[in-house]
């Protein structure tokens, strides 16, 4: 088990209620420095509530947490962190470089505003007043603000909201760039599953799994085989090695096994006239839904 002192973010038995709703109950976590981290989970499941408590925002009710060796809230104090929160709108007349310069200034400046609006790709957007942004670009000034003070932990919340495929992509490039230790919320799950070194699923309070996206794929067993047959018969179909479920759609037949060998052989073997065969394992969405549903969340 890492030494509390060295890790990015540790969390120990913490337990934090809202009224009659135990939003989190004795979480135990640690965050490596360098690591790139997705906290994932369903509505309610406790990641903002988890997020304000690493942030010093809220107080945990039992447990101790350390950011970067300190409290969260010396830590912030320290500008060893930044965040890139969902709230907060940017002010509409200022340029994004005065926004950034602004910010730089305001964590004491340690590095330049020139560096920070290059290091986000801003520099071509710096006379661009705030409300003559898209959504994808303003978050991108949002991400420099969190880049402002240089911090060795960054929070961000949704980043990627109204960002297209190829600006998200860079985004994410960029993120990557800079080496600092990352936690992050994100319904695009590709996203958690293409940057993350670890995924950390939330529900109702509890982690319900800890690994890397490998790991929590392979948490939810069997196979995908999706196919074309000339005439498929779903009957016929269940009845093949290892299928649990069926799916027809026209000729498109999609089967769930757990015994994708066996099922693919009496595919070829039995049924005939298969085209355009896959075979796939679930992807993060399929474990996240199985992990934290009903019953099955640790
Ligand atoms: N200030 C508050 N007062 C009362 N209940 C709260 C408060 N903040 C959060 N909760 C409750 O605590 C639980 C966890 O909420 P939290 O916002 O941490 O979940 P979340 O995983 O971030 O959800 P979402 O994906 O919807 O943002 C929920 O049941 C929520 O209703």
């Amino acid at each position: 088990m890492e030494n509390t002192t060295s890790a990015a973010v540790s969390f120990q038995g913490v337990s934090k209620r809202y009224g009659r709703v135990q939003a989190l109950d004795e979480i135990t976590f640690q965050i490596s420095r360098g690591e790139s981290v997705a906290l994932l989970g369903p509505n309610g499941a406790g990641k903002s509530t988890a997020v304000d408590l690493m942030l010093g925002l809220s107080r945990a009710d039992r447990g101790r947490i350390a950011v970067l060796g300190t409290t969260p809230a010396k830590a912030v104090a320290a500008g060893q962190v930044g965040a890139m929160l969902q709230s907060g709108g940017l002010p509409a007349d200022a340029t994004v470089g005065d926004i950034v310069s602004l910010a730089v200034q305001l964590y004491g400046g340690r590095r330049r505003t020139a560096e920070v609006l290059e290091l986000t790709g801003l520099t071509e957007l710096a006379r661009r007043k705030g409300d003559a942004l898209s959504g994808g670009q303003a978050q991108r000034v949002r991400f420099a603000v969190a880049m402002a003070g240089q911090p060795e932990l960054l929070f961000l919340d949704e980043p990627t909201v109204a960002m297209d495929p190829l600006t998200r992509r860079d985004f994410w490039s960029a993120v990557r760039a800079t080496g600092i230790t990352t936690v992050f919320a994100t319904h695009h799950l590709d996203e958690a599953d293409a940057f993350a070194d670890r995924v950390i699923v939330l529900a109702n309070g509890s982690v319900a799994a800890d690994g890397s996206p490998s790991t929590i794929k392979s948490m939810i067993g069997g196979r995908t085989v999706r196919c074309v047959l000339a005439a498929p018969d779903p009957a016929v179909l269940l009845a093949l090695p290892g299928v649990h479920d069926v799916s027809v759609l026209g000729r498109d037949v999609t089967l769930h096994t757990d015994d994708a060998d066996g099922t693919v052989a009496a595919l070829y073997g039995s049924i005939g006239g298969v085209r355009d065969l896959q075979v796939s394992g679930a992807d993060l969405e399929e474990a996240l839904i199985f992990l934290t549903s009903e019953g099955k969340a640790a």
